[in-house]
């Protein structure tokens, strides 16, 4: 079986840059600290509807002292995508005011922002055949439950695609049952609390190494076990499971000067 590796490399701070090609959506809710530090190396910024109210609105906070106008001058998105039901108009004009393009699919009331996001991003001509971009999606977690659930649903509709959930306190990424899985951990920016989950359907058999409580050939469903509030003993984590499953780690609070770019 193939062996597929993760590793979280766009969390490094400014200066170890990643080498790793991604798309960074922003969604509405509140904007993690490491936000800016994502936005810069990103090769595709997008704000999924009211996810441009968070840009306009937060990033300027996170630099108190320069002048907010300037922050929002040098973080502009270069497409804004959903149903529109969310974004200010004020927060519209600017943005259409500096050239970002804007996609009105108001007459989609199926699919999410966010899905309308990732099929942007999975048809442009950046996303290579032969050096695909992995999605970032930051303010996946937290807040309105069926938000949540929605966000979780677009890694098994694009299992092809490299998505990571993000919030300030955790990221989420799926590991396809198609493969054997390598997870790298930089100890100073994730872990160690961790969590294996079989959310889709259940896994009749899951074996890890690299874990406190590391699994070998168990079961896991829900009603039954699954495996929460694990901790990671290692810099490398294997998983190999005859179930898709989700992989949480906890992210460690960074020094908001190493995340922050200066002006
Ligand atoms: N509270 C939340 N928790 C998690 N994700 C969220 C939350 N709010 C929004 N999102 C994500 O951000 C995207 C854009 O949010 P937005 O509020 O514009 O969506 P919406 O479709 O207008 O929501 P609503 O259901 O309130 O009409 C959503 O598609 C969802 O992925
Ligand atoms: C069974 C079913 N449940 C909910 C919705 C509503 N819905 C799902 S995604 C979306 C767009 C949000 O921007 C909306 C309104 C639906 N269409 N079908």
């Amino acid at each position: 079986m193939e062996v597929m590796s993760h590793s979280s490399s766009f969390l490094l701070p400014a200066g170890e840059t990643s080498a790793k090609r991604y798309a960074l959506i922003v969604l509405n809710q509140n904007i993690p600290c490491f936000t800016p530090l994502l936005w810069e190396h990103a090769k595709l910024r997008l704000c999924a509807d009211g996810g441009a109210n968070r840009i306009y609105d937060e990033l300027p906070l996170f630099f108190p002292r320069e002048d907010a106008l300037l922050i929002r001058n040098r973080y502009k998105p270069d497409v804004i995508k959903g149903d529109m039901d969310s974004i200010r108009p004020d927060v519209l004009r600017f943005y259409l005011s500096l050239g970002t393009k804007v996609i009105d699919e108001s007459h989609d009331q199926d699919t999410t922002d966010l899905d309308k996001c990732i099929l942007f991003i999975r048809d442009s001509p950046l996303n290579q055949e032969s050096s695909k971009l992995q999605i970032l999606a930051t303010g996946a977690l937290g807040g309105r439950f069926d938000h949540e659930a929605g966000n979780l649903n677009v890694l098994y509709r694009y299992p092809d695609t490299r998505i990571t959930l993000l919030s300030d306190d955790c990221l989420i990424q799926l590991l396809p049952k198609t493969h054997r899985h390598e997870i790298h951990i930089q100890p100073s920016l994730l872990g160690p609390h961790c969590g294996l989950i079989p959310i889709g359907a259940p896994s009749a058999k899951t074996t890890t190494t690299g874990l406190q409580w590391d699994l070998t050939d168990t079961e896991m469903r829900f009603g039954g076990l699954v495996s929460t509030s694990n901790l990671v003993k290692g810099e490398k984590i294997t998983v190999e499971s005859d179930s898709d499953l989700l992989w949480t780690i906890s992210i460690k609070k960074q020094d908001p000067n190493k995340t922050l770019r200066s002006g």
